[in-house]
């Protein structure tokens, strides 16, 4: 196999063109890049590669700390390295920052061809697009096959997309905290976070880059709404009961403690994220629908034999539970629906380190099956 270009495997942020892209709408993306970070050390067949997709503000950082260009710490930090759940002396993590992210891959924020910024030019795109992409990254790599590609969230969305669209490419899946399609709810608050940013006046049409003005005010209050929607209602009441703030009383026109917490996350969002890429993303969330074009979401899934484990927070009130019982219930290579008791509602795929430490051994166990059932495969016919 000749010896392809491949990104550095000390978790170094690098930009891989992949060339221009046709949407699923038709529309041409030219001169594509998407930054990616690696750990470890692919082998000699590139068979031991593993792809992590990272949810809706997230980036290809998966692990490590904030600083050197990664404005948080890594999203699963602890997860991946020598001896980690996902051990880098065996296996070898890819990460990409997805098709019109903010942290590197070409997006809304990044210059067109003629040098300005995208902005409202960008293509609308959605979660098969997102694969498109990554499948030219592979490509690119000279990986034929992923050992495992695991995701939660709109990285599980990813993931099921990439084992129904590409199932010969995949060995083993965990798919997290996500439907098979977009449910009205999902929509129904996806839609509202985009209003609050697009009725922004500093949102101008979407074309905000490069005039010194953008949308922060409505990125926030889209952060506020999608945060609380991440936790719990019993969480939050515990937290913050009807407190106010401290040193303030929400009677004299001060804050309540939860409004308080909630202004801590859209400000960190803000300062880290790009308001026209939450739009794109958000809006192909909206998109999401494994059974689209290929007769409905049972016939997508019961088509897919990827052995796959299928993760659910008991306590999501986004992606609620039965999403995942209906993935599980149609995905013909399911090996299992896993479900933990979490007080942290979605952020249970980021915060549960226990049950995601067990989902990760659990998949790595069906990639190495894989492996070597393929290997004694291609022996017996050689
Ligand atoms: C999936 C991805 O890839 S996304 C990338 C990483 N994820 C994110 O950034 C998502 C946004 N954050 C989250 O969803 C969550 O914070 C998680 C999942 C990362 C962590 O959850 P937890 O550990 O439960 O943190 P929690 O939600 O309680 O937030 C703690 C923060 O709120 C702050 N906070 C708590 N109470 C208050 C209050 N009354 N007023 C103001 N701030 C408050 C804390 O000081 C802390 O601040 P810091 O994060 O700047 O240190
Ligand atoms: N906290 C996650 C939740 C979305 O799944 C994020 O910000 O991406």
């Amino acid at each position: 196999m000749s010896r392809k270009f491949f990104p550095s495997p000390d978790g170094r942020l690098s930009t891989i063109p992949i060339g221009s892209l046709t949407l699923e709408n038709g529309a041409v993306l030219p001169d594509v890049s998407l930054a990616v970070q690696c750990w470890g050390e692919p082998n000699e067949a590139r068979d031991n590669v593993v792809l992590v997709e990272h949810a809706l503000t997230g980036d290809s950082h998966v692990t490590g700390p904030a600083g050197d260009g990664h404005p948080s710490a890594g999203w699963w930090d602890g997860m991946v390295g020598p001896g980690a759940p996902i051990d880098t002396d065996e296996w070898c993590v890819l990460a990409t920052n997805v098709l019109g992210g903010c942290q590197g891959s070409t997006g809304p924020s990044s210059p067109a061809p003629d040098g300005a910024p995208w902005g409202s030019r960008f293509p609308a795109i959605s979660i098969r697009d997102q694969v498109t992409a990554e499948v030219a990254l592979a490509d690119v790599l000279g990986i034929r096959r992923f050992a495992a590609v695991l995701g939660g969230s709109m990285g599980g969305m990813r993931t099921l997309e990439w084992i129904i669209g590409f199932p010969e490419r995949v060995t083993a899946a965990l798919v997290l905290a996500c439907g098979a399609r977009a449910t009205a709810d999902q929509i129904g608050t996806q839609t509202t976070q985009i209003a609050a940013i697009t009725i922004d006046p500093d949102w101008q049409g979407g074309d905000y880059h490069g005039t010194g003005r953008s949308p922060d005010a409505g990125l926030g209050v889209a952060r506020r709404i999608a945060h609380q929607s991440y936790r719990t209602e019993r969480e939050l009441d515990a937290r913050f009961h009807n407190d106010g703030q401290e040193g303030e009383d929400p009677r004299a026109g001060g804050r309540y403690a939860v409004d308080s917490y909630l202004q801590h996350q859209a400000s960190k969002l803000v300062a880290r994220f790009d308001a026209g890429t939450y739009v794109l993303l958000t809006d192909a969330m909206n998109r999401h629908d494994v059974g689209s074009g290929r007769g409905g979401v049972e016939a997508a899934l019961a088509s897919c034999t990827v052995p796959t484990i299928v993760g659910g927070v008991d306590s999501d009130r986004l992606y609620p539970l039965w999403q995942q019982r209906e993935i599980a219930t149609h995905l013909a290579g399911c090996e299992g629906l896993r479900v933990v008791n979490s007080k942290d509602g979605h952020d249970g795929f980021l915060t549960e380190e226990t049950w995601v430490t067990g989902l990760l051994g659990e998949t790595m166990a069906l990639a190495r099956t894989g492996i070597r059932a393929s290997k004694t495969g291609r022996e017996q016919v050689s």
